[in-house]
């Protein structure tokens, strides 16, 4: 996690296209006098939860296709958590290794209830068969052992996520550097987090290390509180729905200024304020008030790392 730390503070420091405003972050912290609201997990009520390693299969899975759903106007995050939940209420071996490594994509559209192709279907069902085949040669098929591999450290899990399932190395290059963003990995840290709220497959001892996820909400949500400052060829880009080229610098710089301008935001309420406040939690409230406004403009990059 150190590495998404420097690597995304290095994109702020050379940014061309994206800037983040310290006086705003200031003025947020205050008017909140460093209090986060506090948003639930699962505040939709849409998740599967049995208190078991089911669920952690369901998060993994679920986390896979956790990516890009907005070429689909109509489609978002909740038809993916409501559909493998069902499938998982109606079939406990729905999302068995065996079976991951065997959908279709209009299996998998079925499984969702979704009546057209998914948006980057086919990297959805490679995602999966990806997923079912490694859980079954290094952890017995089953996320949960994943998850007991990693001595309740939030950094070793997603280091063992990266290190085993390529489609969770969400790197980019930035002016010749590796940068690190980590986003789905580390939502299946925060989602274990919040389900066990903190206990069983949910007890990480080092839960702070983990950063926000650089998603396309997040940034938008922080543009609208005057935190992040776009140029204005990007504003244009951003407001017109243009799709913006993945590994770009604007693509890179609106994540990776996302993530240092909340590490900015814990360091300040801190020291202001003498608080120790989680990036999950603020990117969980940053999160629930972006999806509650369906207008926000959001920059649009195809995408399977978010
Ligand atoms: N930063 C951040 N991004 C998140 C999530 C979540 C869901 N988190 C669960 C955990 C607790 C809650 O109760 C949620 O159930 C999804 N996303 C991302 O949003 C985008 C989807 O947008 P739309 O097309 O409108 O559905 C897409 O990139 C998706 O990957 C989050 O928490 N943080």
């Amino acid at each position: 996690m150190d590495e998404v730390r420097s690597t995304t503070a290095w994109v702020a420091s050379h940014s061309s296209h994206v800037n983040i405003d310290s006086l705003e972050i200031e003025k947020v912290v205050d008017s909140m006098q460093g209090n986060i609201p506090v948003v639930e997990w699962d505040f939709e009520k849409i998740h599967y939860f049995d208190n078991g390693p089911l669920t952690v299969q369901y998060m993994f899975v679920l986390d896979a296709l956790n990516f890009c759903f907005w070429p689909d106007k109509d489609l978002n995050y909740d038809h993916f958590a409501m559909g493998l939940k069902e499938a998982l209420e109606n079939d406990k071996s729905a999302l068995d290794a065996d079976h991951l490594q065997t959908y279709t994509g209009p299996e998998l559209r079925k499984m969702l209830k979704w009546p057209r192709p998914l948006p980057s279907e086919e990297e959805r069902v490679r995602l999966l068969h990806e997923v079912g085949q490694e859980l079954e040669r290094s952890f017995g098929g089953e996320a949960a052992n994943l998850v007991k591999s990693s001595g309740n450290s939030a950094a070793t899990l997603v280091k063992l996520i990266a290190r085993h399932f390529p489609g969770f190395r969400d790197h980019a290059l930035y002016k010749g550097r590796q940068i690190f963003l980590y986003k789905r990995a580390q939502i299946f840290v925060a989602d274990l987090w919040g389900a066990f709220k903190g206990k069983s497959f949910g007890n990480f001892d080092d839960v702070n290390s983990i950063t926000i996820f650089a998603d396309y909400i997040v940034p938008a949500v922080l543009r609208q509180l005057g935190v992040l400052k776009y140029s204005s060829a990007l504003c244009k880009m951003v407001d017109s729905d243009m799709e913006i080229v993945p590994g770009t610098e604007e693509e890179v710089e609106l994540r990776a200024c996302s993530i240092h301008a909340v590490e900015k935001m814990r360091e300040l309420i801190k020291k202001k304020f003498g608080k120790q406040v989680l990036s999950i939690e603020i990117d969980l409230w940053l999160w629930s008030y972006g999806v509650r406004i369906p207008t926000l403009p959001h920059h649009r990059t195809l995408s399977i790392y978010y």
